[in-house]
């Protein structure tokens, strides 16, 4: 008997279903395969909460160090493409300035002026498209003050950004990349060695380059540019459509700003902006019902675990009061767990607070409606907003 007859339900599951609209057949597989071998992903789908917990926290035995991972052949090995004490070498020069507090001195105040720009350009409209508009230039600021790279404005770090993505997605559909990513890293790299030959500054790739080489820091900053855009234009897109999509809920978070953090938790438990992460096995193991073979691709499904009814009662129910809502696992787990977690969620909160107070009847255009779509990243195409505009 084959692996795939062992796992009928995994058989049957198409990357196609997986990228439209996945939690069916992720509540099967969770139910029936937790650990499911799916031929068209070439590799495992861990879907059950505990066991994707134990994936992560285990980076002996499932390790993110591997040729095939494709994000460390365009911009290197960094933090995100290593483990054991290289991982730590590489992770903590970044680590001080999303701390809780340093976060909240450090950003905030950028944040508020940055939200306040962008929705001042947006209000007289009376309607917008907040994905582009709003999400994703706000996104691109953040990431671009937190890097403090001397010299590069948000349009350049977007450009470099795009044409990173391309590359490693053509990589990982098996395509050889075209040259435009090795060529915007190269910029990267060049303005990552200016601000550090500059020196002096408060910059955070100063410091870092104090405990590691030139290209090394390189690697770490294309690594945050390429953590902090897609997924937290994901994470402010999809939880504006969780709230405006669910007036009741809305109108408590309305009444008592202080319900828009477990709002935010809650929508990251139902759609996190990155549905999935990947290891690859260092040896035979168990997991679950499963035998993983050596070398195997395991893919930790955050969208399944976030949805196991063991831990959260009527998971598909979007609530803003669900007490244990911040077990959601949308910033991963163990040693790989976002280092910038805690600015995403200022950055999400200042966002959503101040487009609900400075846009009066802030609503779904319900002639546009939309749902959030994607195999990794899982956002909407576009979500087209109205509200009451002042003239
Ligand atoms: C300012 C925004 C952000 C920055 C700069 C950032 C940066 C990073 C970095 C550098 C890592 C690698 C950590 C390591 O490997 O040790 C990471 C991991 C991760 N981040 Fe973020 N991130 C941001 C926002 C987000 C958001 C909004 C989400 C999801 C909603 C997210 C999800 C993740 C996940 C799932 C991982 C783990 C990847 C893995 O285990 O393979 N991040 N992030």
């Amino acid at each position: 008997m084959s692996v795939a007859d062992s796992f009928p339900l995994g058989a049957a599951t198409t990357l196609d279903e997986l990228a439209r609209d996945p939690h069916a057949r992720l509540a099967q597989l969770r139910a029936h395969e937790p650990v499911s071998w799916l031929p068209e992903l070439g590799g495992w789908l861990v879907t059950r909460r505990d066991l994707a917990l134990h994936v992560m926290r285990d980076a002996a035995t499932f390790t993110v160090d591997d040729p095939r991972f494709s994000t460390a052949r365009v911009v290197g090995p960094s933090m995100l493409s290593l483990d054991g004490e290289q991982h730590t070498r590489h992770r903590e020069p970044f680590n001080a300035p999303f701390r809780p507090r340093q976060v909240r001195d450090g950003f905030a105040s950028f944040i508020e002026q940055e939200t306040g720009r962008l929705i001042t350009a947006l209000e007289p409209a009376g309607a917008a498209e907040l994905r582009r508009a709003f999400a994703g230039p706000l996104a691109v600021a953040v990431v671009t003050e937190a890097l403090g790279l001397a010299g590069a404005g948000t349009d350049t770090v977007l450009s470099w950004y795009d044409s990173i993505v391309r590359s490693v997605s053509d990589i990982t559909a098996g395509h050889e990349a075209g040259p435009d990513g090795a060529a915007a890293y190269a910029e990267l790299r060049a303005a990552v060695e200016n601000t550090v030959a500059d020196g002096g500054s408060s910059s955070l790739l100063v410091s870092a380059a104090g405990r590691l080489a030139l290209p090394e820091v390189a690697s770490n900053a294309a690594v945050l540019m390429f953590g902090g855009i897609e997924t937290t234009e994901a994470m402010i897109t999809n939880a504006l459509l969780h709230l405006l999509g669910h007036p009741d809920q809305l109108a408590l978070v309305r009444a008592d700003f202080e319900l828009l953090d477990g709002a935010i938790d809650e929508s990251l438990r139902l759609e996190p902006g990155a549905a999935v992460v990947d290891r690859y096995a260092v040896c035979d193991t168990a997991l679950g019902p499963a035998t993983i073979r050596r070398g195997d691709l395991v893919t930790v499904s955050l969208a399944g675990a976030n949805r196991d009814p063991a831990v959260f009662p009527d998971p598909d129910r979007f609530d803003v009061r669900r007490g244990n809502a911040r077990l959601q696992l949308a910033f991963a787990h163990g040693p790989h767990h976002c280092i910038a977690a805690h600015l995403a969620r200022l950055e999400t909160r200042i966002a959503l607070q101040h487009l609900l107070e400075r846009l009066p009847a802030l609503r779904l255009d319900p002639d546009r409606p939309t749902a959030p779509h994607g195999l990794v990243f899982r956002k909407p195409s576009a979500l087209h907003v109205q509200w009451d505009s002042p003239c």
